[in-house]
């Protein structure tokens, strides 16, 4: 593959800083993709993978959403501070400093692919594409999923889970044992997880603020700003061509997850049957060639 250039800098966003990563020519013909990461409050690094596209001639951008990464940290600031419409706000600024507002495809997992939905809604004309990936429609219907993956669960994995929710004692070792168990099945089934993957979930360690103010303390347990947060009856207005993605074993359920398949017009869905909740870490190799073969169908 011939070297591809790499470029990391920042974009100033409001007081504060956006970091970001492109990988490969923002004007080369094929129509670039940004990558949106989950959580909220994870990093782009367990999304790195993804960067196999940029040998296909495709430029690709990572960032890290305010927050958390190496962009800028606001452990003081409040749960009013941290809504949707300040991440809507966030990559909207890093598409206009990227120069690229008028053409660019989004890939955006899990938290990333609510954030894309709600992005797509608003009809923006430089929207070429987008892939929502293993991302609920609805956090109820998340929650949902989840309770239904837990009954599955050894029962003393259970009563550890709920015994220290119902305490509040999250941080516990049983609590983080018993959830360790749930993410070894629903999150990522490749274990050990590859160090990339590892790097976001130290960052999260570090730094738990948009996390845990907005989503809660485990994936599972969503008790945070965004628990009645929903999309399904706005998707109808996405116009961008749609790819729709999860795992056989997702923690996103198919009941949140075909919402985006059934309501966005046109919108194809690709289950990854070996996948949990990251087909682009568990089966690399198929996922980038769908992800591929998706986007250059647009080009
Ligand atoms: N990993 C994620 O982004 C999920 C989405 C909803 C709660 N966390």
């Amino acid at each position: 593959m011939p070297a591809v250039d790499v470029v990391e800098d920042f974009a100033s966003f409001r007081e504060y800083k956006t970091w970001y990563r492109v990988i490969g020519d923002l004007k080369s013909v094929k129509v670039p993709l940004v990558a949106v990461h989950g959580g909220p409050g994870c990093t782009h690094d367990y999304l790195e993978s993804i960067s196999d596209i940029a040998a296909t001639g495709r430029a690709v951008v990572f960032y890290d959403q305010i927050g958390n990464g190496r962009s800028t940290h606001l452990p003081e600031a409040g749960p009013d501070f941290w809504t949707v419409d300040l991440f809507l706000e966030e990559l909207d600024n890093l598409l206009d400093h990227l120069g690229i507002r008028q053409r660019y495809n989004l890939l955006g997992q899990s938290w990333g692919g609510m954030l894309g939905s709600e992005h797509a809604v608003r009809q923006p004309q430089g929207l070429n594409g987008i892939i929502i990936a293993n991302s609920p429609s609805s956090m109820k219907a998340w929650v949902e999923g989840c309770l239904e993956l837990r009954k599955k669960l050894p029962q003393e994995t259970q009563d550890a889970l709920s015994r220290h929710e119902a305490d509040g004692t999250y941080d516990h070792p049983d609590y983080q044992a018993a959830s360790q168990v749930f993410y070894e099945r629903h999150v990522c089934r490749l274990q050990p997880m590859p160090d990339f993957v590892k790097r976001t979930f130290d960052w999260i360690d570090r730094d738990p603020t948009v996390y845990h103010t907005m989503n809660g303390p485990t994936e599972f347990h969503v008790v945070g700003t965004l628990k009645d947060w929903t999309v399904v009856e706005r998707l109808h207005r996405v116009q961008a061509p749609t790819l729709v993605i999860s795992g056989a074993y997702d923690e996103a359920s198919p009941a949140t997850v075909g919402e985006f398949a059934d309501r966005i017009p046109g919108a194809r869905w690709e289950v990854f049957e070996a996948s949990s909740h990251m087909p682009h870490v568990e089966e690399r190799g198929s996922y980038m060639a769908v992800v591929a073969d998706f986007l250059a169908r647009l080009d």
